[in-house]
């Protein structure tokens, strides 16, 4: 079976890897020329476990290509997934132009019968924009080729996409045609041959369940942010609250961990985006403006901890050494991280900021030149450090050598903005701590 991806970021190169994985014969098509240069080089450009070995496999086995070219392999192809991003406008709704240009040179390329499937996360209504924007210059040529348009949201997490697109929980799919159908279960099969746990649905229903499943899990954190900083109030852990609720088979345990706010490229946007299109539909979504709200808020949480423990005291010189950049471990992305948040405010102050995280250093570098001092490890960032600030939960942040650490930092102060620490022991150990929602 042959398949094209065009975008290949986070979402495109993953699932290009992982299809090849199954037998399929797939090009990873992107307009970023460096990328794909590097890519042909076995250079990959993202960190992301397992990613490397996966595609280095696949490409010798011959079944992993890439290209820069769309209208040079399109019509070789049964199915184009469009995987490039959709980025916020500056209104929060989702930005198209990208996804409305594959489709455009889909249009002016294609002669035979494709399956065009989106795989970006994109708002109601957008699969009928892509096959319009096909239908036009399709007609413009004076061409009659039959095609398929189909909706299928990608729901992987960042630090764990290739377990998660290879044992999907679910895989929905938004399809009109059953000639579509047809295809893209041969396709997905494999993934799930002892139990195929696909949906489909009609196109607009595939869209909108992208939204509301990121929409929910952001609920989630939010709500539990707020009852974390409620907890604090009144003397209550939540983490034992967390324990409470999530025994609850209706609640559950998962994506219920309080912390100091949720970032990356997927939650902060759809959520705006959501948002957006009830606006433009004339319906307030009350409960997503509040969850937006209590993020913004909690982004601050570490902050405001810190002015708290200098009880009034200029932070300005201060040492603040910062562990963990990404906006969640096992990965180098820092789209929307609290780490940027809490940089800035440090900064502001007048702060001198170290930071140590093990993936992400370059692309701090990338975004916040030579403001911050980067440290070749956790130890080095702590030296002669009047504050830790732990803001991405790491593996190896996990079991610290306190002692050491207490020996080196000029204040024995740790804020927790993940609560991975045991404030018995670090009490133990001298310091003084402040975690989440205790
Ligand atoms: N990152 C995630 O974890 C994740 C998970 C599920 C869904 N999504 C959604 O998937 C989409 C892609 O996200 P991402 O994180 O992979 O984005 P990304 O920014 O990592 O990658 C997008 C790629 O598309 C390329 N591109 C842009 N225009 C192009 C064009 N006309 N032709 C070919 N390539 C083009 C860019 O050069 C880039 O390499 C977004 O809609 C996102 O919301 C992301
Ligand atoms: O209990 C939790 C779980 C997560 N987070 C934070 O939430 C953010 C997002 O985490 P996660 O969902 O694990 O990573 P993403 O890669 O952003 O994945 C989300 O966004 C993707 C893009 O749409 C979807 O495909 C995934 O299903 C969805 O989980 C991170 O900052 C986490 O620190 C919490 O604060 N508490």
């Amino acid at each position: 079976m042959n398949i094209a991806i065009v975008g290949t970021g986070y979402v495109g190169l993953v699932s290009g890897a992982c299809f090849a994985e199954t037998g399929a014969t797939v090009t990873c098509v992107d307009v970023d020329e460096n990328k794909i240069e590097a890519l042909k080089k076995g250079i990959i450009p993202i960190y992301e476990p397992g990613l490397d070995e996966l595609v280095v496999k696949n490409v010798r086995a011959g079944r992993l290509k890439f290209s820069t070219c769309l209208p040079d392999i399109i019509n070789e192809q049964e199915i184009v997934f469009t995987a490039v991003g959709t980025p916020p406008d500056e209104d929060g709704s989702a930005d198209l132009k990208y996804v409305l240009q594959v489709a455009k040179t889909i249009g002016e390329n294609l002669n035979r019968y494709l399956v065009v499937v989106t795989k970006s996360t994109v708002p109601v209504g957008t699969s009928r924009k892509v096959y319009t924007a096909i239908k036009k210059e399709l007609d413009k040529r004076g061409v009659d080729v039959q095609f398929d348009v189909a909706s299928n949201p990608e729901f992987l997490k960042e630090g764990n996409a290739i377990k998660d697109f290879m044992s999907p929980d679910r895989v929905v799919i938004g399809v009109e045609s059953e000639r579509a159908k047809k295809i893209l279960t041969k396709l997905y099969k494999p993934f799930l041959i002892n139990n195929f746990r696909v949906i489909f649905m009609d196109i607009p229903s595939a869209e909108m369940t992208k939204y509301a499943a990121n929409s929910m899990l952001a609920t989630r954190i939010s709500f539990m942010n707020d009852i974390a900083n409620l907890c604090e109030l009144v003397g209550a852990d939540v983490n034992k609250v967390r324990a409470g609720i999530g025994s609850d088979t209706r609640i559950g345990r998962k994506f219920l961990y309080a912390g100091c706010g949720y970032g990356g490229s997927c939650f902060p946007k759809d959520v705006k985006a959501l948002i957006k299109t009830a606006d433009d539909n004339g319906y307030s979504l009350e409960v997503l403006k509040a969850v937006e709200r209590v993020n913004e808020r909690q982004k601050g949480v570490m902050f405001e901890k810190l002015k708290r423990s200098f009880n009034g005291e200029s932070l300005a010189g201060k040492k603040i050494a910062l562990w963990g950049l990404a906006f969640k471990p096992e990965t180098d992305d820092m789209r929307e991280s609290t780490a940027l948040v809490v940089m800035k405010k440090l900064l502001d102050e007048g702060c001198i900021v170290t930071a140590y995280d093990p993936e992400a250093m370059k692309e701090c570098k990338r975004i916040m030149g030579d403001s911050i001092i980067y440290c070749n490890d956790m130890y080095e960032a702590v030296n002669g450090a009047d504050a830790l600030l732990l803001l991405t939960e790491w593996k190896e942040f996990r079991l610290p050598d306190w002692e050491a650490i207490g020996r080196s930092m000029n204040r024995k102060l740790v804020l927790d903005g993940r609560n991975i620490y045991d404030k018995e022991d670090l009490n133990e150990h001298g310091f003084e701590y402040h975690c989440i929602g205790k």
